[in-house]
């Protein structure tokens, strides 16, 4: 199989630099409209396809993100591995803004999204008990340069729009979260059941509320950082191809097979006009 890198860029990156071939393609999807147009091209002989997450212009709030069609454009493309780039506030003191956490865990406390592309008509229960890939994620580690890189931590997504309270923000402390956003859930969730790899570059740009030395979190701090960083988030990204080379061997944490088990729906009580809309997600195992 081909190594296709997938990047879906969060607040402060709209675009990526130096892709071979570059054009802005629009991809049309059965679960609506995606962000933004795709902006695909080459780089180091692997294809990369770059989606900004809340369209160019930032026009899009977290809860109107279209996640289904995001992760549903990207697979069609032909994404093997999806790394998503996000900015967030640190729930801990070292992690401090300006530094980059490779996330392993979430918790999800997002409610007023569309969380799944399976459903009635085709009930289906991927493990999210790892949520990203070790694999990439690794690579994202090594492709960094400049930047203080922390591996692992525990992403809480939040609703929002409005940041958090100094109350929720000790809480989700407390609970052991190491950094928050906006964005990552369903995200997550959703690429495991397209049978994506994901992994999340978080870039910190603030200490949310709960630090008594820094003042509560608002977006011209987070500019402030994310201006001061988007060089180094584009630099990783310049240097992943790389080291993930043009072929790719089947996952060893088995992302690509997420839905092996998965499926419950008997064959003949399957709803024809879901199957439709799962072709690119789940075609390997439905048609
Ligand atoms: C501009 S601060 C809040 C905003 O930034 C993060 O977005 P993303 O994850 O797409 O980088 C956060 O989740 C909020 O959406
Ligand atoms: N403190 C914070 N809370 C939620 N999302 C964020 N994105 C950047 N900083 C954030």
């Amino acid at each position: 199989m081909k190594t296709m890198i997938g990047v879906i860029g969060g607040s402060g990156l709209y675009e990526i630099d130096g892709l071979e071939g570059a054009s802005w393609v629009k991809v049309r999807s059965p679960w609506g409209k995606p962000s933004d147009e795709v902006l695909l091209g080459r780089l180091d002989g692997v294809p990369m396809a770059f989606l900004p997450r809340h369209g160019r212009g930032h026009r899009l709030a977290p809860t109107d993100v279209p996640y289904r069609a995001n992760i549903d454009a990207l697979k069609r493309l032909g994404c093997t591995d999806i790394i998503s780039v996000s900015a967030c506030g640190s729930l801990r003191a070292d992690y401090r803004p300006g530094d980059f956490v490779i996330v392993d865990q979430f918790i999800d406390r997002t409610f007023a999204r569309e969380k799944s592309f399976f459903g009635a008509g085709c009930v289906a229960h991927v493990s999210m008990a790892d949520p990203t890939c070790p694999r990439l994620g690794e690579a994202c580690a090594r492709a960094a340069s400049g930047v203080t890189v922390h591996r692992g931590g525990t992403y809480l997504a939040m609703e929002g729009p409005q940041f958090s309270t100094r109350a929720e923000s000790r809480l989700y402390r407390q609970w052991g979260a190491d950094v928050i956003g906006m964005t990552n859930m369903p995200e997550a969730k959703l690429a495991r059941e397209a049978e994506l790899c994901y992994a999340t570059v978080a870039m910190v740009t603030d200490y949310d509320c709960w630090h008594d030395d820094h003042g509560a979190v608002d977006v011209a701090a987070v500019i402030a950082v994310l201006k001061a960083n988007s060089g180094r988030a584009k630099a990783l990204l310049a240097a992943l191809p790389a080291i993930l080379g043009p072929d790719r061997p089947l996952c060893p944490h088995g992302c690509d097979r997420a839905l092996d088990h998965a499926i419950m729906t008997a064959r003949d009580a399957r709803d024809p006009d879901l199957l439709a809309r799962l072709d690119a997600v789940a075609g390997r195992l439905l048609s």
